[in-house]
């Protein structure tokens, strides 16, 4: 079954626990987006870890360098996924990959930027990553950009791995998105920037459990 990604995009530590508590129950994943990691730290995911022991939590990392000593201690506090950048050298992504098999979660690799996403995701396939992010960040949606071509390049690939979708993605999308092969929806400002948060994770949810 494709599960649903809630992406927690604010700075502020307080208003994202209380959107978390809105959103939790109509969502499989929260996700800890990056700029709201860095500003709040690890003391934020232990704290939804602990009020949330029915979601599983991704923190978007997207690290760069030093991949096992900077994945290790977020999946030692309770992370299900941690990303890792897909431009990164090989021995970064493997170090996330290994961080993630110690404590028998899961590393997600970013295709975000990458220029050759066939060669990334099947090198990282290689390596053992457990989840291709197929992703336009939320500066090349703003000039336009969206994930599907990049989605069907990778789905067409068939390596068995899981792929995770995000980039602008909503109800009126997400049919689309799951059935051009992504196993996981992810939703940032389509949840967030709707006048109800919950109902508009439940409209996902719904489309992504059909
Ligand atoms: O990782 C991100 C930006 O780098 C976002 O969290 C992700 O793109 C989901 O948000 P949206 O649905 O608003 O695009």
């Amino acid at each position: 079954m494709a599960l649903t990604q809630m992406a927690l995009d604010s700075l502020d530590f307080d208003a994202t626990v209380a959107l978390a508590t809105t959103v939790a129950p109509h969502v499989d994943i929260l996700e800890i987006g990056t700029p709201c990691i860095k500003h709040n730290g690890i003391k934020l995911l232990e704290t939804l870890r602990a009020k949330f022991p029915n979601n599983k939590i991704l923190v978007d990392l997207k690290t760069a360098d030093a991949g096992f000593y900077e994945a290790e201690p977020f999946y030692k506090a309770g992370a299900d996924i941690v990303t890792v950048l897909g431009i990164s050298d090989m021995g970064t992504i493997k170090g996330v990959i290994d961080a993630a098999n110690k404590y028998g979660k899961k590393a997600q690799i970013d295709l975000i930027n990458v220029a050759d996403k066939a060669a990334v995701t099947k090198a990282a396939a290689a390596a053992g990553a457990h989840i291709i992010g197929v992703h336009t960040g939320l500066d090349q949606q703003a000039a336009g950009q969206t994930p599907f071509a990049d989605l069907a390049l990778v789905a067409a690939l068939n390596l068995g791995v899981e792929i995770s979708v995000a980039g602008g993605v909503k109800a009126a999308t997400a049919k689309q998105v799951k059935d051009a092969g992504a196993t996981i929806i992810v939703a940032g400002a389509a949840i967030y920037g709707a006048a109800d948060p919950a109902a508009a994770a439940a409209e996902i949810t719904a489309i992504v459990h059909a």
